[in-house]
């Protein structure tokens, strides 16, 4: 068999909404028999026939490293295929294929009122509540832990006096594998937030850090953005809104 570089760059250029660590992140949270470790990047990713072959290296800035080792591909089981499938369904192909999970309130939208940050548009995974109220430790102690792919939903009622989220513990959590934060409140550091590869969503941007009280509730429902959220459910995010889901989505 024969691989060529163009039929990657092929496949991944198909769907611009979805870039290699949108995948990866799929593969991360997925996790099983894949171990991907910080500076491991995806190198080739590709179909041939119905099956999907990946191949993982060791990012590095020398491009004679880069090309110079040989590629060990493996095969995606058919579970990571499905959900990779999956993650090409919008958030408005959601809504349309489930009516009646709309109307039964185990599928919902938050009211669109946060900005878009972090390099990664597209972006899921199970939800952590918290809720906190210009204090921002307890946000930074949960970003410092794996993420395995799940989505941090930070209640900061909503305040505009002051940051709770900054450029710091996004490229913690960028690191350990979150997959996104979500935050009913600031964020500060735009620059370094919108330069990591995460997804974020903010009200607005606010120069000031916030209290270091460590003041706060983990795990608790919270309600933002006319949605109640609770600890485990699914968020689901793209270009298009938000939406929270009782159980993981199989479309
Ligand atoms: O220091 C803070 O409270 C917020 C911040 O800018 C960072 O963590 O990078
Ligand atoms: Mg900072």
């Amino acid at each position: 068999m024969s691989y060529s570089k163009g039929q990657v760059v092929l496949m991944l250029s198909s769907d611009n909404r979805h870039s290699n660590s949108d995948i990866l992140s799929i593969l991360y949270r997925k996790k099983t028999k894949i171990l991907l470790r910080r500076h491991v990047v995806l190198q080739w990713l590709f179909l041939r026939g119905k099956k999907l072959y990946y191949s993982l290296q060791r990012s590095t800035s020398d491009p004679d490293l880069f090309f110079s080792s040989s590629p060990t591909f493996k095969q995606v089981s058919k579970n990571l295929l499905h959900l990779h499938q999956m993650a090409l369904v919008t958030t408005a192909e959601v809504c349309d294929a489930n009516p009646q999970l709309i109307v039964s309130g185990e599928l919902r939208a938050l009211q669109p009122i946060f900005k878009i940050y972090g390099r990664r548009q597209v972006f899921s995974g199970p939800v952590v509540t918290l809720k906190v109220f210009e204090d921002n430790v307890l946000v930074r102690e949960f970003l410092e832990e794996k993420g395995n792919g799940r989505v941090l939903v930070v209640d900061g009622g909503g305040s505009l006096r002051c940051a709770i989220l900054g450029g710091n513990p996004v490229v913690q959590a960028q690191n350990n594998g979150w997959a996104g934060i979500v935050v009913n409140g600031c964020v500060r550091d735009v620059d370094e937030i919108n330069g990591c590869d995460i997804g974020v969503r903010a009200l607005a941007s606010h120069p000031m850090k916030a209290n270091k009280k460590g003041i706060g509730e983990k795990h608790v429902p919270i309600t933002i953005a006319g949605t109640r959220i609770c600890d485990g459910e699914w968020l689901y995010a793209d270009t298009d809104g938000i939406l929270i889901s009782k159980m993981e989505l199989c479309v």
